[in-house]
């Protein structure tokens, strides 16, 4: 028999093969049947074509071959879906092998590739599959995987249908990956990306809040998980106040909505379902670590993890939530009775006068967090740090620095560090800074320091304990954020009455208040750049999260010298004269 015959008999073979393919699947319970086909013409061919259920639960047919011709072998080792992509990929073995030959093969492949794909159109997950598998080594990150392009153009489908495909199917540190950074944008719509503190005013403007909570995450959300580079990422612990804090404003917030939806954790109005799926193991952390929050209510945390692929109903959540030691219930009970019960345990404000209160703060910085991107948006950010949650490539975003060496160059005698020019300190998690001296507030430097009597006026004043060199850090100046407002006005008029102000103004809206809540750099007394008494210079630098002021040296300062640093002009003119004045007379009718 001739090789060409051998070919276009298996060819037939397979047609035949696919038409019982098809006619399996076109059944209506086609789950886990089998046929065995044989064959016997010049040559006997048998396979059983078998179908079962892939893991998304379509048909998934596997040809087991018991009799492959001999001078005909499959390509690869998998034949399964191999065959899927090309069903007459065969390569000729043993056999004599002529131009003409050649060219029936390569015309067959061709044609059984043309029909592969048109195959694959319609079960492009089975092949997607395929593919993943063969080359997940290759997914180093999450982006890789999303440029599929190819795919798309190939088998005419949409680039979306494949990352989506894509994202139900990526395993291990992928996955994780992206259904982080998924959850964090979800968990950003309730909690402060800043504090963690669930419903924060302080850095969340009420309206910003509003808009959030109430809108619920669509489709697109997903699909724009890769351009979501740079948003804060926390490990959703938030410290023990605000915690406390947290679940408190939960509870109050959401008392009303909790009675209506979840009276009991196995009974939830809105997502009512039996499903009995076993959750992932992701799935299942991340609803304990809502756990240890104290947000004991399913719905909240259904819409925390939320995922149009992973789906997670009450129902699953409730029951880990039966789970969980009695022991860690116990204990977040307790906190949450008094936590749910400010009037009884202490005199809290209530909820309504805590909010009033909290609401006449603001935070100097306010971390964008806007539909589309900042352009788009027109965000009111100058720049945008890394708590903002600006969606794409934002233009204003902070730039990191990578400098060898962060602080005052000696030999050039300036600042290299373009995060310290621009008025930030570096930040270690973005930074890529070696020997970095730019990162005295947030390590909480503080030079060894005396307060004593001062030798320019009448009240205490701050010396050197220690050697300062030029521009070395001596500290921060801590306080109070007040807003200039009716309360520093309140201030001020206390203020007065001693003569001792401890007020510093950050900007034209903020103010640092020192008189109550403070350290030792509040007893820094003044003295003028002109009169070269003043050793040290107060800068205000952006870190973790706000404006806040550190202490130079600008001279070299030895051991016992008393600090003075420029109050400015408003201090000569405003609070050392006509304040002063007002305090003299005060202390003197008394
Ligand atoms: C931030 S406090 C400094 C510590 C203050 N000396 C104390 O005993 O608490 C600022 C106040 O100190 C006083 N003060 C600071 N520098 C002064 C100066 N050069 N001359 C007179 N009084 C000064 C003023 O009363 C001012 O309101």
């Amino acid at each position: 028999m001739k090789k060409k015959d051998i070919i276009l008999e298996y060819k037939l073979f397979k047609r035949y093969v696919q038409h019982l393919q098809l006619k399996l699947l076109q059944e209506e319970s086609y789950q886990r049947k089998s046929i065995n086909v044989k064959v016997n013409r010049n040559r006997y061919y048998q396979i059983d074509i078998k179908v079962n259920i892939n893991r998304d639960n379509l048909p998934l047919i596997t040809n087991h071959y018991k009799s492959i011709p001999q001078n005909i072998r499959l390509q690869n080792p998998i034949p399964v879906l191999l065959e899927r992509l090309t069903p007459m990929s065969v390569e000729l073995s043993q056999c004599e092998e002529t131009e003409e030959l050649f060219r029936i093969i390569q015309q067959a492949q061709q044609e059984s590739i043309d029909k592969s794909k048109q195959l694959l159109r319609n079960e492009l997950k089975i092949f997607l599959d395929y593919f993943f598998e063969k080359n997940k080594d290759l997914f180093r990150s999450i982006k890789d995987v999303f440029k599929f392009n190819e795919i798309g153009e190939a088998f005419n489908v949409s680039v979306e249908q494949i990352q989506l495909h894509f994202l139900s199917k990526l395993q291990g540190q992928y996955c994780m990956k992206s259904i982080v950074k998924y959850q964090l944008v979800r968990f950003n719509r309730y909690f402060c990306p800043i504090c963690n503190l669930y419903m924060c005013s302080w850095h969340y403007s009420s309206k910003n809040q509003r808009v959030f909570i109430e809108s619920e995450p669509n489709e697109e959300m997903i699909m724009n998980i890769q351009s979501i580079d740079n948003f804060y990422e926390t490990d959703f612990k938030p410290n023990q106040m605000n915690l406390k804090e947290s679940i408190w404003r939960y509870h109050m917030k959401n008392k009303q909505e909790i009675d209506i939806r979840c009276t009991k954790v196995e009974r939830c109005g809105r997502f009512n379902c039996n499903n009995k799926k076993r959750l992932k193991k992701f799935q299942i952390k991340s609803i304990e670590q809502l756990l240890e929050f104290g947000f004991m209510n399913c719905c909240f945390i259904n819409q925390i993890l939320q995922h149009p692929i992973y789906k997670i109903y009450c129902n699953q959540i409730s029951s880990i939530i039966k789970n969980y030691s009695n022991k860690q219930l116990n204990h977040n009970n307790k906190s949450q009775q008094n936590i749910m019960s400010p009037e009884i345990s202490d005199g809290f404000d209530s909820y309504s006068q805590k909010l009033q209160k909290i609401s006449n703060y603001q935070q100097q910085y306010t971390p964008c967090f806007h539909e589309g991107s900042c352009k788009d948006a027109d965000c009111s950010c100058v720049m945008c740090p890394k708590y903002c949650c600006c969606k794409g490539k934002c233009e204003k975003k902070i730039k990191r620095c990578d400098c060898k060496f962060c602080g005052y160059d000696e030999k050039k005698h300036k600042f290299q560090c373009p995060c310290f020019n621009s008025g930030f300190e570096c930040d270690p998690t973005i930074c890529k800074c070696t020997n970095c001296n730019n990162v005295n507030l947030l390590m909480g430097i503080s030079k060894q320091l005396i307060l004593g009597k001062s030798l320019i006026c009448n009240g205490l004043g701050l010396f050197a304990a220690q050697h300062f060199k030029q521009y070395d850090f001596i500290g921060e100046y801590r306080g109070n954020y007040l807003l200039l407002d009716e309360e520093s006005f309140i201030i001020e008029q206390c203020n007065m009455l001693t003569g001792k102000h401890y007020l510093f103004e950050v900007d034209d809206k903020w103010q640092i208040d020192g008189t109550y809540y403070s350290n030792y750099l509040r007893f820094i007394n003044h003295a003028t750049n002109q009169s070269e008494t003043a050793n040290c210079q107060a800068i205000i630098l952006f870190s973790e999260g706000r404006w806040r002021i550190g202490m130079l040296a600008t001279k070299e300062i030895e051991v016992g010298q008393e600090l003075y640093f420029d109050y400015g002009d408003k201090f000569k003119t405003k609070w050392l004269q006509e304040f002063n004045q007002i305090s003299q007379r005060y202390f003197q009718s008394k």
